[in-house]
């Protein structure tokens, strides 16, 4: 089963992620953008270059992720293990299609959406940290050009619109409240997750 971790900047996912490691012992761990790969640090370079093209960085995450599926997620997934990635597919289509707003592209997200349609894995499940632009921001720093409260409130736009697209699939979870609580809601929808499976 493929569980995921979505949200903004700051939004408290790697906090998370990190602390289910000792709540799931056997469960595969991985995040994107990849931190281990040549593709991965090919991302971090256009996540770091403020004039890089948003079309071309959408491809080089898309080709990160193309990476991380064939050379993790779809062998854990072939040998019955529990995935629990720390971003995925969906940042694509929040992020990317935000960054492409203004592009010639009419439609950037479905765009987005029917590029991974042809090879992606789908997320069984998706737990959306939720927190207001403005917390993202001054939580993540505002270090890059995303962690912007502006950038991050179209981003925020985008993900309230997939999670109106798909209902079943998203959990949402307040992630202004102490993270301790954040903690506790993110272990008791998991509880139920894998309960139901
Ligand atoms: N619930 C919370 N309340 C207050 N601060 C938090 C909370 N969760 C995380 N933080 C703090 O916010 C900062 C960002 O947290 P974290 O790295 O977990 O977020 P993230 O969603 O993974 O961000 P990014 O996507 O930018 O990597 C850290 O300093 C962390 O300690
Ligand atoms: C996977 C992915 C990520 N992003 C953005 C979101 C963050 O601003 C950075 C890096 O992610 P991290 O969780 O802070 O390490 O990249 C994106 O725009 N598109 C994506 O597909």
């Amino acid at each position: 089963m493929l569980v995921t971790l979505e949200g903004l900047d700051g939004s408290g996912k790697t906090t998370v992620w990190e602390a289910l490691h000792d709540v799931y012992p056997d469960a595969v761990f991985t995040r994107e953008p990849t931190s281990d790969s040549w593709y991965g640090d090919a991302v971090n370079r256009a996540i770091g270059d403020d004039d890089a093209d948003p079309l071309a960085t959408l491809f080089l995450f898309t080709a990160d992720h193309a990476d991380h599926l064939s050379r993790v997620v779809r062998p854990a997934l072939a040998e019955g293990d529990l995935v629990i990635s720390d971003r995925y597919s969906d940042s694509r289509y929040a992020y990317q299609a935000a960054s492409l707003r203004d592009s010639d592209l009419t439609r950037p997200m479905e765009y987005i959406m029917g590029i991974h349609s042809a090879f992606s894995r789908p997320p069984d499940k998706t737990i959306y940290l939720d927190v207001d632009p403005e917390t993202a921001a001054a939580r993540s720093g505002s270090t890059n050009k995303f962690e912007q409260a502006a950038y991050l409130a179209d981003v925020r736009a985008n993900y309230e619109r997939l999670i109106d697209a798909e209902p079943e699939r998203f959990v949402r979870v307040d992630a202004t409240q102490p993270p301790e609580d954040v903690l506790d809601a993110v272990e008791s929808a998991l509880e139920e997750i894998l309960d139901a499976n």
